[in-house]
């Protein structure tokens, strides 16, 4: 099977830069420390370029100062010289004491680490505490870098604590310069009056460094009318559907069932559908081919929602094939990156999704937040006893749409289930996604038909539920809530799937619980959820995604990630590190969206 790095959006990949930082005094003591320093930047750059790939596949490259930084004509040649690499964010590395606003990375939204040695030889901890009391007092937040641990002068070893630090800053970092500069790209607009589908321009311009494109549902009926995708891509796709995906359960009372002559027309419509908004994310250079130039550019949409209900649903077939293919990590063309595509054009749901997609280079789950099922009400309707990860009860995630087939947790990492990156995904694996995926007549709330996937989530998967929400006078706020999927036994599950939508996805979810506040039991969590919908992650990235959201200064208001996991700027601490949740909010407050 073929498997497809890279993508079709518009920018250069960000790059990281290494900025050796040194003691600039000659006569001994910068003549001591050049090879050390320079030692220091290379192996951090091979390290990271050892660990990351861009979410696309695509290698990450990191871009080290042609010369040490001993002051601001060398930070200024440095600068110059990332500028034209296209660096995203910079590490800063030393050894030794050097002159803090002589030689940091004054870059207004560039997110910025310092690593400082800890050794004894030379004080390259004193240099990270006054650098970054510098950044604090310049308003240009950095991350700390500090090993544990003492080392020698000569040790090049990174340790395991510096070598974490360094990937959780460079790969949140990417993120944030990854998505700068790209789209958000609406089909259609506000579904069933969910405010999470009101695009807030402000939040994407200035928090995220995203524009906002729109089109008009219509724009789907044009290009079909028109011809207005790849005839060939379209034929190739409905053979590989009719042989991939089979189909489910026809629920619907016979007077609302489709014919059979409706569902073969239907398939060809979703096909097309999965083609069409793909291009108009990502453009499609055969558009050009076929004499539809501007087609072929697309709107360079990094993550886009579609509305479907209820405008084109009471009438046309739904959209969960697109979104639950589009957002997969395969298609018809092979094994590729996964897109990001929101059901009912959630924006903040799909942003959610991009940030963890981002995160961890895999495919994300969109579900509605639907029920919480206490241990005694499953026990009521079930006779069933909820235990071990179970036992104090479980959340239903569960949508028509775009959670993608590698939720069915097919994949695995040590025999365990997972969501993975594209490029670690087998033919086999995904086989069995698609093999665990019926394709279900849609129900009664699609008047136009279309076929929903239903799957349920294999039980195991380490995994984050998050959402961002907007909050009049505050802005926006993250929630996260790290936990594990389980499954129930096939008739306690099926009773519980039936009283709900059959034919949809089913995630059975449990947060880690803490015993206090929000994470005080499953119930607690499922109350405090900000809106309809989550974005699932696999793994637990609590901690990424909160190194993120300070990045973009958005605030944490709910999470149960250890604290050893949060990674924050180091001018959180001065907002009242001893109330990390209040100093968070504070922080974000004062310095602002990341974007002016
Ligand atoms: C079909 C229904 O309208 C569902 O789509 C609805 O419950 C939602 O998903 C709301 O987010
Ligand atoms: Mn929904």
């Amino acid at each position: 099977m073929n498997v497809q790095v890279g993508n079709r959006l518009q920018g250069s990949l960000p790059k990281i830069g290494i900025r050796p930082i040194i003691d600039g005094r000659r006569g001994g003591i910068r003549e001591s420390l050049e090879e050390g320093t320079m030692e220091m930047a290379k192996n951090a750059a091979a390290f990271l370029t050892g660990q990351l790939r861009h979410s696309n596949g695509l290698p990450v490259e990191c871009v080290i100062a042609d010369t040490c930084i001993g002051g601001v004509a060398e930070a200024a040649q440095a600068e110059e010289k990332f500028a034209r690499a296209g660096v995203g964010l910079t590490i800063s590395v030393t050894p030794s004491w050097c002159y803090p606003t002589e030689t940091m990375d004054v870059h207004p939204t560039r997110p910025k680490a310092i690593w400082g040695f800890n050794g004894t030889e030379r004080p390259g901890a004193v240099y990270l505490a006054a650098a970054l009391g510098a950044h604090n007092q310049k308003g240009l937040p950095a991350f700390s870098i500090y090993g544990r641990d003492v080392q020698d002068i000569g040790d090049t070893e990174i340790t395991p604590d510096v070598k974490e630090k360094l990937l959780q800053f460079a790969k949140a970092g990417l993120a944030v310069a990854t998505m700068q500069g790209k789209s958000y790209l609406s089909m259609g607009s506000v579904s069933m009056g969910i405010a999470g589908c009101i695009v807030d321009e402000t939040f994407f311009q200035h928090y995220l460094g995203i524009r906002n494109e729109y089109v008009d549902m219509t724009e789907f009926v044009r290009r079909m009318e028109l011809g207005i995708y790849d005839q060939a891509e379209f034929e190739k796709a409905l053979r590989w559907t009719k042989e991939n995906c089979k189909e489910g359960a026809e629920v619907n009372p016979e007077h609302l069932r489709r014919t059979e002559e409706q569902k073969t027309g239907d398939w060809e419509v979703v096909v097309k559908m999965a083609l069409i908004a793909r291009d108009l994310m990502v453009g499609n250079p055969k558009l050009g081919e076929i004499g539809y130039g501007e087609e072929a550019f697309g709107h360079n949409a990094i993550a886009a929602g579609f509305q479907g209900q209820r405008a084109w649903t009471d009438f046309f077939p739904n959209g969960d094939f697109m979104e639950a293919i589009l957002t997969s990590s395969f298609d018809w063309n092979g094994i590729r990156e996964p897109f990001m595509l929101a059901t009912e054009n959630d924006t903040l749901n799909g942003i959610t999704m991009l940030l963890g997609h981002l995160l961890t280079d895999a495919a994300q789950i969109f579900a509605d937040v639907r029920t919480y099922w206490s241990p005694e009400a499953v026990k009521r309707v079930t006779g069933h006893q909820l235990a071990d990860k179970a036992a104090n009860g479980i959340i239903h995630l569960i949508n028509s749409g775009p959670a993608a087939l590698d939720a069915t947790g097919r994949q695995t990492i040590d025999g365990q289930p997972a969501m993975k990156p594209f490029w670690d995904i087998t033919e086999d694996e995904v086989q069995a996604c698609l093999d665990a995926t019926a394709w279900c007549p849609a129900v009664d709330f699609f008047r136009g038909g279309g076929f929903s996937t239903d799957f349920t989530t294999r039980e195991g998967m380490p995994v984050t539920m998050a959402r961002i929400n907007l909050v009049a006078g505050l802005g926006p706020v993250l929630q996260i809530a790290e936990g594990y999927t389980v499954e129930l036994p096939d008739d306690v599950h099926d009773k519980l799937d039936q009283r709900s939508n059959p034919t949809w996805p089913t995630t059975w979810f449990v947060p880690n619980l803490t015993g206090e506040g929000l994470f005080k039991d499953v119930y607690t969590v499922m109350n405090n959820w900000g809106s309809n919908h989550a974005a699932v992650s696999y793994g637990h990235i609590g901690g990424d995604l909160i190194t993120l959201a300070s990045m973009l200064r958005i605030p944490v208001c709910m999470h149960n990630v250890p604290e050893e996991r949060v990674f924050r700027p180091s001018a959180w601490t001065a907002f009242g590190g001893m109330d990390p949740v209040g100093a968070d909010f504070r922080a974000c407050q004062s310095f602002g969206p990341l974007y002016r």
